[in-house]
């Protein structure tokens, strides 16, 4: 159920007093008020942000572009330049800073003090992997160059992991359902949820071509603002927003900013266990074009039974048409995953629910979420997730009815292999 929007007014109320209070805000804080505040107000939060909770100064440099941003788009030019002045008076000009100050009208006289670019390239010492990985690609890739941006997200990946649901042999994937959108005589709108660090929507945005419109939801700010960081370098040509906040209370939103039965793509890559009511929503709010497509990646890591039983019933029903694709997961020669798509028949007119899911597929839903959070704690290595992921392939499709129907594994003998592997029980 929607929060009353006098509701969400005394929380985010409540919230502000509680920062007052205690000094300073958790991320959480952050993401509430980010979620309701227009760009004027965003650049105040994030502003506050960069000085209370940001200790690395490659992630405050990243938060104070956003901070330049918002306050460009809100015309506040002078705050703007003064934003830029006091980064230049701390060093904190990385690479994206020369292209926003570039843009502002007479920036180049009155930004005395600017480092010599390309200016911060180095996260800094202890800097968090995903701050480092967002200079890393700062440092490597080109302006404007989405490719040379998605190249250099791979190769930190590749040497330190990182949780792109939308890379390698799944990112094919993806793309080939977006190339495959029906022309409207209108430019497409995708909605993803999980921004993470900007690389599926940076890739999204390549494929789709210039007009289109992307909105991405990310709960944490601070990885919201790496993201647009990256996704202003990249310069797509894509109009990508990135809206922080928790998915659901930002979805309805997209009734007036993308407009009812207008997005023709979700992609679903942030918390396994609310696809099916992430997609619910979308259904309820009448977002969806007629013949919207649903892609949903992670559908066996950590797994998403409830999504698979609501699109197996719905398929069943006659609403849509379902095909899910095994692949390696990123990266992970012998862990299988799962990209789960769905084309919905015509335009969805009355409210549809599945039947209650079979206690077996509940209690899936269950274990994967259990094993995303003994994840989270560092307990599960590569070999326990290997025979987990079959676990839940075997459920699915036993309790679920949903198999795979193609595959895109560059060896199918590592296929069968894989498949051939057990669930090694946790008793933690
Ligand atoms: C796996 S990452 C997304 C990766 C990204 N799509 C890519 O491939 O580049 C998942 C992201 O979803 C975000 N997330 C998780 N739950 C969310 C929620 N309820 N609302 C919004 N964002 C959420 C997380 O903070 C995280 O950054």
């Amino acid at each position: 159920m929607l929060m009353p929007l006098s509701v969400a007014r005394s929380l985010t109320e409540a919230v502000r007093q509680g920062a007052r209070d205690a000094g300073f805000l958790g991320r959480d804080g952050y993401a509430v008020l980010l979620r309701d505040g227009a760009p004027r107000e965003q650049a105040a939060v994030l502003r506050e942000m960069a000085t209370l909770s940001c200790e690395s100064p490659g992630l405050r440099a990243c938060v104070l572009n956003v901070v330049v941003m918002r306050l460009a788009q809100a015309g506040d030019l002078e705050q703007a330049r003064g934003v830029l002045r006091e980064m230049a008076r701390e060093r904190l000009w990385n690479p994206l800073t020369y292209q926003l100050a570039g843009r502002l009208p007479a920036s180049a006289s009155s930004l005395e003090g600017a480092p010599p670019f390309p200016g911060l390239v180095d996260a800094g010492a202890g800097s968090h992997k995903y701050v480092r990985a967002a200079y890393h690609a700062l440092a490597r890739a080109s302006f404007g160059d989405a490719e040379s941006i998605l190249r250099a997200l791979e190769e930190f990946s590749g040497r330190s992991w990182l949780k792109f649901g939308a890379a390698y042999e799944k990112g094919a994937v993806i793309d080939g359902v977006l190339q495959r959108l029906p022309r409207r005589g209108r430019p497409s709108n995708v909605v993803e949820y999980g921004t993470f660090l900007g690389y599926s929507a940076i890739r999204m945005a390549r494929v789709l071509g210039a007009g289109a419109r992307i909105v991405t939801f990310e709960l944490d700010p601070e990885v919201a603002c790496l993201a647009m960081n990256l996704i202003e370098f990249a310069a797509t040509g894509v109009q990508i927003d990135v809206w922080t906040g928790q998915c659901e209370d930002l979805a309805p939103r997209l009734v007036e900013q993308v407009g009812l039965h207008s997005v023709d793509l979700v992609y679903m890559d942030h918390s396994q266990i609310t696809y099916h009511r992430d997609l619910a929503q979308l259904e309820a709010l009448g977002v969806l074009a007629s013949d919207a497509r649903v892609v949903a990646t992670q559908g066996l890591k950590p797994g998403a039974p409830l999504l698979a039983w609501r699109l197996a019933q719905a398929e069943k029903a006659g609403r849509c048409s379902v095909e899910v694709v095994s692949s390696p997961d990123c990266g992970c020669r012998m862990m299988e995953d799962w990209v789960v798509t769905a084309q919905i028949h015509g335009q969805p007119q009355d409210s549809w629910e599945p039947p209650e899911p079979p206690f077996q597929l509940a209690l899936l839903a269950a274990e994967c979420n259990l094993m995303r959070w003994r994840t989270a704690q560092g307990l599960v290595d590569e070999r326990r997730w290997n025979g987990f992921v079959q676990h839940v392939r075997r459920g699915v499709e036993q309790h679920a009815g949903l198999a795979s129907a193609r595959d895109v594994w560059p060896d199918a003998s590592v296929r069968d292999r894989a498949r051939r592997l057990r669930f090694e029980r946790m008793d933690y």
